[in-house]
């Protein structure tokens, strides 16, 4: 169906949300009174700049307090909007939103109410124009689309219908069958928001927290399958009241309304994008140093060894059984302290994944490969996290295929992409970490949303709660994605943190480490020089109020700075490095299906790594 977005969504003037609505491929706009009122174009201007780009101005909006009204103050009303009905015809606007009345002077009158609508569409008609009559959630005495319908039904005048808005709908946790009962063609227009679930006043939800279709909590995608089925075929209409995207650059936000359009027309049955690979595993986790002395003890204190150098490129591979390690010297020069670059998720259809992210308007990198390498398909995700879809360990090609001078076979069919890696003498010392269990990334602020939907719709991860933890300098939010069998999760971040240093390019970020034995594990790490975050003692006197352990149990924690958490499925034991750089790692161990990250102790860490950053 056809895509538009309201200017209200986007940030910047009227020309600049132009330019980005349609820079990002929509078909149309709604626009927003406020931003023509404050525009330096004249209504022609603001009409031809949209045709020149390509869009077509599908709504202006709103008109309000117009109906159920006092006759002087319906003359009035009359004036002001025969005023507008002339703007829309300067425009190239041919429909216009009357929002339900808010007004103090509105009476409970559905008879009035569609007189004076059949009366005001009488004059929208010999304007050539068209009213869409929508239900605002707070409207004074219509707030349900059943509602509007029934007054629009009765007003029966062909230029008047209805315009569904799924913030409003679903807000008030109506029930969306009603709307296939309306016909498609009186329904004027479908406007759609998603928001989280919150405990708020209808308005102040509304007007700052709505989201892109799949960032919040509501079924967007079975209302407009109900407006579809009703026979609706007019544009699918983003409009988002939302603080953080009013600040944000308008051309991102308006990639990720598209993204999120894209995925709402997939989950509504319409058309569908290339269908979402989901990973299988990490392939690894790449870390860039200009100097790899920094984090190369760490590792190895971890039990890490150098098993391979790239055949290319100044990268070395540090491995412990499926974990891992990329060290990449080739920063430039602006990244000069250890920082998490990339990831490779094991993909089973790297190509496949490749073209989604292509279609979902992910940036796809620039190979930047040397002729040989093996094809690596990537992504940059919102926060600048380079992600690969890889294979890795592919079987070795069969007896007689070309092979290069390393000994792996030629592209395409080689051993994935450790084929282009030369192995290194080295003595393996393993301290028992099998694999990565999670990635934790700190988010910029305000791209969260879009991170979570790019995770999800992208990347084919499914988006766990949003946990709000104390922070001593502030609040962080942290969500969770992962695949279904938790082998690949991936921990997004965002808020004020303790050892947050700008001159040091941000936040840090973590990875963490699976061990089937932390206690042992982490001995053996701080044997080998490993430094391990100190854990303050009156976190154990806490837990031993919460739990109870077996004789010595506690204290084995306590000297060895593990913390400890339960849920109803399982346990989970984890602690951490010293920070380097923007980098420290974690050691964990889930046992009985745990499926968390420990969210209770994240005050304690958080406030642990504050002070040792003093
Ligand atoms: O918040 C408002 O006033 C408002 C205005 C126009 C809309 O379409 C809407 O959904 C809300
Ligand atoms: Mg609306």
């Amino acid at each position: 169906m056809r895509t538009s977005i309201a200017t209200v969504s986007l940030s910047g003037t009227l020309t600049e949300k132009l330019a980005a609505a349609a820079r990002a491929g929509f078909d149309g706009v709604e626009i927003f009174e406020n931003d023509l009122i404050g525009s330096p174009l004249s209504p022609e201007e603001i009409g031809e700049r949209a045709a020149d780009l390509g869009l077509t101005i599908d709504l202006f909006q709103p008109m309000r307090d117009i109906e159920a009204v006092p006759a002087d103050e319906f003359a009035r009303n009359l004036r002001r909007a025969e005023h507008k009905f002339r703007l829309m015809r300067r425009l190239g606007a041919d429909t216009v939103l009357v929002c339900s009345s808010v007004s103090p002077y509105a009476v409970d009158d559905d008879d009035l109410a569609a007189e004076q609508l059949r009366r005001l569409a009488d004059l929208a008609q010999e304007a050539g124009v068209r009213v869409a009559y929508e239900a605002l959630a707070w409207g004074r005495h219509v707030s349900t689309y059943e509602h509007a319908w029934r007054i629009v039904e009765a007003a029966d005048h062909p230029a008047l219908g209805v315009c569904l808005d799924s913030f409003h709908i679903l807000a008030r946790g109506s029930d969306v069958t009603g709307i296939e009962s309306i016909p498609g063609d009186k329904i004027f227009f479908l406007q759609l928001a998603d928001a989280p679930q919150m405990a708020l006043d209808v308005l102040q939800w509304s007007r700052h927290h709505r989201c892109f279709p799949g960032q919040g909590d509501l079924d967007v995608a079975g209302l407009v399958r109900a407006a579809v089925r009703a026979g609706y075929d007019g544009p699918l209409s983003l409009e988002v009241f939302n603080d953080v995207f009013r600040q944000a650059d308008a051309g991102r936000t308006a990639v990720d309304a598209r993204r999120s359009l894209t995925l709402l027309h997939e989950s509504a049955g319409l058309t569908a994008p290339p269908a979402p690979v989901v990973p299988t595993g990490f392939a690894f986790v790449e870390i860039a140093t200009a100097d790899t002395a920094r984090i190369a003890p760490l590792l190895t204190a971890l039990g890490f060894s150098r098993t391979a150098r790239h055949a290319g490129k100044p990268v070395d591979l540090w491995e412990q059984g499926e974990a891992r390690i990329l060290l990449n010297t080739d920063t430039g020069s602006h990244r000069p302290e250890p920082s998490l670059t990339a990831v490779g998720l094991e993909s089973p259809d790297p190509a496949g994944a490749s073209a989604r992210a292509e279609s979902l308007l992910a940036p796809v990198l620039p190979r930047r490969r040397a002729p040989g390498d093996a094809p690596l398909d990537a992504v940059a995700a919102p926060d600048g996290t380079e992600f690969f879809f890889c294979v890795t360990g592919r079987p070795a090609p069969s007896e007689g295929e070309a092979t290069d001078s390393s000994g792996f076979a030629g592209s395409p069919v080689r051993a994935g992409w450790t084929g282009d890696f030369a192995p290194a003498p080295h003595t393996p010392a393993p301290i028992g970490i099998t694999r990565v269990d999670h990635v934790a990334l700190t988010q910029p602020w305000h791209h969260f949303d879009e991170a979570t939907l790019f995770h999800r719709g992208v990347l084919g991860l499914r988006p766990h709660a949003s946990v709000d933890l104390a922070d001593p300098y502030g609040l962080l939010r942290s969500r969770a994605a992962s695949n279904e069998d938790g082998t690949v999760r991936i921990a997004l971040g965002v808020g004020a943190s303790p050892t947050e240093d700008p001159a040091r390019g941000g936040r840090p970020q973590h990875v963490a480490l699976v061990t089937d034995d932390l206690v042992t594990t982490v001995r053996r790490a701080l044997a080998a020089g490993a430094r391990m975050l100190p854990v303050p003692p009156n976190y154990y006197d806490d837990l031993a109020a919460h739990h109870e352990f077996a004789p010595g149990e506690l204290e084995t924690y306590r000297d060895l700075g593990i913390l400890y958490d339960r849920d109803e499925k399982g346990e989970f034991r984890h602690c951490y490095t010293v920070t380097t750089g923007r980098v420290f790692f974690e050691l964990v161990e889930r046992s009985g299906g745990y499926d968390g990250y420990g969210a209770r102790n994240a005050p304690v860490r958080l406030a642990a790594q504050h002070a040792l950053a003093e």
